[in-house]
């Protein structure tokens, strides 16, 4: 077969952790004919690894530049992002993102825009990092019935939680550290309290199973009241606690979908993928079980991913949304009952038992741990509460010996800052 010589052009909005990533991919394939047309950034004062030269502020000359041919948006705004996301597909052109915030929220738009106007999006970055997650869910998948996806979709909190479990050390800290590696999000709550998860969550809804769902009608707890406290448990009952965002299908057809901590076994493939890495694993129906593991966050990874995109959108490549097109599928009320273990913060928290309408299975006796069943529904009912009292929410799986608990349940030492 004869190789077609050519020359494209891409337009870079955001030069970041992302767009840096892009760009030193971009120039380690040069030989096949790609080149960064134009460079739009916001601060005029902040030091770059280009010349000045190389760059523009003013986001409308990439826009409405017609010689480049795909743009990329990498930007750290997302007030800002949509509107580019909006115009870009009004002019029908092809346009990749990594911004989950601004499609977990504004998908229903998005789609429109481009059957509409005639444009591209693609945006594989913008779940699991340099994981080929939804291209996966979209070709092999669009026509299998799936039971189950879940997975470690946000590396940040991996990362944290990874080295609580190694290292007993502070929280803070690896915070710190994890924004220094350019894992975190701009605005790091995002991560720690199961937000970017949850944007995730979202889009793998309507890739794997055809729902459309908005970020703020789902169940999610994060990480940022964990403490030692809860990590040695988890130890002592052979698990991790892990950020795990769950897509089920329920006997009645519907979509459960719920983002949070769960103490996982060490028979479970997630127990394993440590650090920013992410993994996902895919039930469907006849194939069975599959797991996916790779970099979920930082600049080569999410680099390597907006360019897969890029290359693949330029060969004709588009998400055809199989599973919206033919599913009926919704989003699930959550009335099954679930295990979960509160962690107050020092107080005690009976008082969420009868609020949360559950069964109180054992509790510490200071009563600032208790492992009770509930119901996604009414947690969900009760979040921004059991938020603001700094309540930790895990999930204990049916897989975790609960006898093991009450034994357990009386260690008391606060993670230092
Ligand atoms: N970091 C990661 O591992 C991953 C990030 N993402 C997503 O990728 C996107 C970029 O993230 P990341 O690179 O980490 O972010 P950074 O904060 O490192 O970089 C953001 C970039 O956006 C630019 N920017 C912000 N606002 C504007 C604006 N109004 N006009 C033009 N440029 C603007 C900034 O400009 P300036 O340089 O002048 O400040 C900067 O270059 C986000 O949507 C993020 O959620 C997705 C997957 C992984
Ligand atoms: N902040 C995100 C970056 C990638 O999506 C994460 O930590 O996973």
């Amino acid at each position: 077969m004869k190789i077609q010589k050519f020359k494209k052009r891409i337009g870079l909005i955001g030069f970041g952790c992302v767009g840096q990533g892009l760009y030193d991919v971009v120039e380690a394939n040069r030989h096949l004919g790609w080149e960064i047309g134009s460079i739009c950034v916001k601060d005029k004062d902040k030091p770059r690894t280009l010349p000045a030269s190389a760059f523009t502020y003013n986001v409308q000359e990439v826009l409405q530049d017609t010689s480049l041919d795909i743009i990329a948006e990498l930007i750290s705004d997302p007030e800002e992002a949509l509107g580019i996301l909006r115009q870009a597909l009004q002019q029908g052109r092809t346009v990749v993102s990594a911004n989950k915030k601004v499609i977990a929220e504004n998908l229903p738009e998005l789609i429109r825009l481009q059957q509409k106007y005639g444009g591209v999006l693609l945006y594989e970055a913008s779940v699991c990092g340099s994981i080929p997650v939804l291209r996966t869910l979209e070709a092999y998948y669009g026509s299998e019935p799936l039971l189950e996806v879940r997975g470690i979709l946000n590396g940040s909190s991996n990362y944290i939680l990874s080295k609580l479990h190694a290292e007993r050390g502070s929280y803070q800290l690896a915070l710190e550290q994890a924004q220094a590696l350019g894992f975190a999000e701009a605005d790091p709550s995002l991560d720690v309290e199961g937000v970017d998860a949850l944007h995730k969550l979202c889009i793998l809804a309507t890739h794997a199973y055809g729902v459309l769902v908005h970020p703020e009608e789902v169940l999610h707890f994060g990480i940022q009241h964990i403490n030692t406290e809860v990590v040695e448990l988890a130890d002592a009952l052979g698990c991790r606690i892990k950020l795990i965002g769950s897509l089920k299908a329920t006997a009645t057809g519907q979509v459960a979908l719920q983002v949070l901590p769960t103490l996982i076994p060490a028979t479970d493939a997630l127990y394993g993928v440590e650090a920013e890495f992410n993994g996902l694993e895919i039930e469907a129906q006849f194939a069975g079980k599959q797991f996916l593991l790779g970099k979920g966050a930082g600049s080569h990874p999410t680099g390597s991913a907006v360019w897969a995109d890029i290359t693949s959108a330029v060969r004709g490549y588009r998400y055809t949304y199989p599973k919206l097109c033919t599913s009926q599928a919704t989003k699930a009320s959550g009335e099954e009952q679930i295990t979960v273990l509160l962690q107050g913060q020092g107080r005690p928290i009976t008082t969420f038992i009868e609020l949360l309408q559950s069964t109180l299975h054992f509790q510490s006796p200071d009563k600032n741990q208790v492992v009770l069943s509930v119901t996604p529904q009414q947690l969900k009912l009760n979040q921004t509460s059991l938020k603001l009292q700094g309540v930790f929410v895990a999930v204990v799986p049916a897989s975790v010996a609960l006898d093991k608990i009450p034994d357990l349940l009386a260690r008391s030492e606060a993670i230092p800052a």
